[in-house]
């Protein structure tokens, strides 16, 4: 990945940053975007011992103004944009009967529209350069399962999903690959905190995946390494479930 020049949305927590931290040492130079300075520029040092380039830009990806600053920071910064990750996202449980609209709209904004605004704004970018590059989107296994308390969430993931398939065949033809991760739970991550914070919870997640235990960030960062670099380089419109068989029937009877 030497000379590769990557943005991360969210990259500064959970995910993002086990991404971009095992993307810097395979050598590329890194964009992480997100709203909370303060996370931004604390990753940022850790994100940087591997003596690559490191940028934070503070950016709200439901602003599509703030989203064009962010690419034009990253193309005057390393001259070119190779890769993004939408991996921003927000969730919490709400019944769907008590759901409030500004609840729905704040993560379908975040999930679905600032995925759609970074990857047009990456994607235009990307053509302009008659470079190619890929785009890998950070999905949801609930997308297939459901998953109660989670409307917006799931909803709006599934969006994700057919914008992955759409952008892959409309840019095929440009060499821009589109292509999404499904993870299922992952421990140390937002989504801990905000979907199992409790014990209870926690063992009622355990309870459902056969292979006993949650996946670790790193888990996920080897995933996402192979389907940005080159050896994918015939991958483009597929999404891949990492998540110990969670989505399978654990079986019994
Ligand atoms: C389990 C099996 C696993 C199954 C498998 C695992 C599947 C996991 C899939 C996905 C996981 C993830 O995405 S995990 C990602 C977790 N990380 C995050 O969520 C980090 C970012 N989150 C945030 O910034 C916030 O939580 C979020 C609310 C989304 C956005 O913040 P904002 O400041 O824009 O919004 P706010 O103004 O605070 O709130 C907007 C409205 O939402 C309402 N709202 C906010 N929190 C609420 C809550 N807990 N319950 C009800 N309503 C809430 C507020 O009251 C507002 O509505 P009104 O009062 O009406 O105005
Ligand atoms: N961890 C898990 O078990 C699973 C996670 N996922 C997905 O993985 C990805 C990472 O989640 P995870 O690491 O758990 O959660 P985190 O909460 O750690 O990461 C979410 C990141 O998104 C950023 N973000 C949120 N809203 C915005 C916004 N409006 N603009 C820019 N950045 C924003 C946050 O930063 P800030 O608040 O500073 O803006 C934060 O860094 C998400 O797409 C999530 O849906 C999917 C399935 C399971």
């Amino acid at each position: 990945m030497e000379g590769k020049s990557i943005i991360i949305t969210g990259g500064a927590t959970g995910l993002g940053k086990a991404m971009a931290m095992e993307f810097a040492r395979l050598g590329a130079d890194i964009v992480i975007a997100s709203r909370n300075l303060e996370n931004l520029e604390k990753a940022a040092k850790e994100i940087s011992t591997f003596n690559n380039k490191v940028i934070v830009t503070q950016t709200d990806v439901r602003s599509p103004e703030q989203v064009e600053k962010m690419v034009r920071r990253a193309v005057e910064e390393n001259g070119k944009i190779d890769i993004l990750v939408n991996n921003a996202a927000g969730n919490f449980r709400v019944p769907s009967l008590d759901m409030s609209v500004n609840a729905w709209n704040s993560v379908v904004d975040i999930v679905l529209h600032g995925t759609w605004y970074c990857s047009q704004e990456v994607g235009r970018q990307m053509v302009f350069q008659k470079t190619g590059g890929n785009i890998l989107n950070i999905g949801s296994t609930h997308v297939w399962s459901g998953n109660p308390g989670t409307a917006h969430s799931t909803a709006a993931k599934a969006g994700v999903l057919a914008l992955t398939k759409t952008l892959a065949v409309e840019w095929a033809q440009e060499n821009i690959r589109v292509n999404l991760i499904a993870p299922g739970p992952i421990e140390g991550t937002g989504a801990a905190e905000q979907l199992w914070s409790t014990p209870e919870l926690e063992k009622a997640v355990l309870n459902r995946i056969p292979s006993g235990r949650m996946g670790t960030p790193k888990e996920v960062a080897y995933l996402a390494s192979y389907l940005v670099s080159d050896y994918a380089s015939y991958v483009t419109g597929s999404s891949f479930v990492i998540d110990g068989a969670g989505h399978l029937n654990k079986g019994g009877v």
